[in-house]
């Protein structure tokens, strides 16, 4: 565990080198800053391991959060980057998982915050290097209440690690079976990403993924025909046939503002509740937030991961904007 810091630091530069420009970093023992020299930064809560902010070298949000939004651990954090694991909605038919509530327990749990480590990259059309920080976030069943425990009672460790550079946000999770019995989970980075228009949005690279319409209910699979627009309440879940690491992107007012990647996760979800269901959310607000947001959350949510003891599992997203 690294040392906690109640006030702004920065990151040691090398002795006898001149200066050079540092992260600075916060951690109050509820939440961890990070800022680089560049002017980018991101707010993680230990409570659930949430990302609660991720703003752009100008101070632009790129993340959208409830302004009803509970940070202070009595609920699930409406907006930001909640954590869903080990299953995905509720799944009273999966006896493992069948009593555990929506999306598991992983976005409801303190978070021990683990250590900070930066990096250096030069890209091609500059001499100047850019820093890159990553923050380490782990879970256990020691973090857990004793009901969690009951209905979940496997020996796990999770490690999410959330790396900030300068264009781009990476938040990669690994799920380690301690255990020495087999369990079967599903997670999913829920990630709420901030629109101006969801009526000029389109989601590109979901053409001819096939997809389940949780909206009208049906089990039923259909295809995508094209590039999904939002006009309506949307919760579809989509297994695209290419290879994970073909990205999906958002496009407003024809212009890409988000790319998002997957590495070893096989599903995305695209949900935005529009009217009726924003408004029905206590902690959704404003109640016209749904025009501003656009979740789009790569997972593994189809089936099950089955991980044996000593097995791990990773999964990540590498979300790029482009200014
Ligand atoms: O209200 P929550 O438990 O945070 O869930 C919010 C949403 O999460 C996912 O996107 C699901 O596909 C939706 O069905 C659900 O409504």
């Amino acid at each position: 565990m690294v040392g906690r810091a109640n006030k702004p630091t920065a990151l040691a530069s090398t002795p006898g080198l001149a200066p050079q420009p540092q992260v600075s970093f916060s951690d109050d023992n509820s939440r961890v800053t990070a800022v680089l020299p560049t002017g980018e930064s991101i707010e993680v809560l230990l409570y659930g391991a949430t990302v609660i902010s991720w703003k752009d070298k100008d101070g632009t949000e790129k993340l959208w959060l409830s302004e009803a939004a509970k940070l202070d651990g009595t609920k699930a954090v409406r907006g930001g980057i909640p954590l869903v694991f080990p299953v995905f909605g509720t799944a009273s038919d999966h006896a493992q998982t069948s009593k555990l509530p929506q999306h598991g327990f992983a976005r409801t749990s303190r978070w021990e915050f683990l250590g900070k480590s930066t990096s250096e990259s030069t890209p091609a059309s500059s001499t100047a290097a850019d820093l890159s920080v990553k923050l380490d976030f782990g879970l256990s069943p020691a973090a857990l209440d004793s009901d969690t425990k009951s209905k979940w009672p496997y020996v796990f460790n999770m490690i999410y690690s959330v790396t900030l550079s300068r264009d781009s946000l990476t938040t990669s999770l690994v799920v380690n079976n301690d255990d020495d019995k087999p369990f079967e989970c599903q997670l999913l980075l829920h990630t709420y990403l901030r629109v101006q228009d969801i009526s000029k949005v389109e989601i590109k690279g979901l053409s001819s993924a096939t997809y389940i319409d949780k909206v009208n209910g049906s089990s039923s699979q259909q295809t995508q025909s094209s590039a999904l627009t939002i006009s309506g309440e949307t919760d579809r879940v989509y297994t695209p046939a290419t290879p994970p690491t073909d990205p999906v992107s958002v496009v407003e007012g024809g212009k890409t503002t988000f790319t998002v990647v997957r590495d070893n996760l096989s599903d995305v979800v695209v949900w935005n509740p529009w009217t009726e269901k924003a408004n029905g959310l206590a902690d959704f607000a404003p109640k016209e937030g749904y025009k501003n947001m656009l979740c789009i959350e790569p997972g593994s949510v189809v089936g099950w991961q089955t991980l044996e003891p000593g097995e791990a599992f990773e999964g990540a997203q590498t979300i790029t904007i482009s200014n």
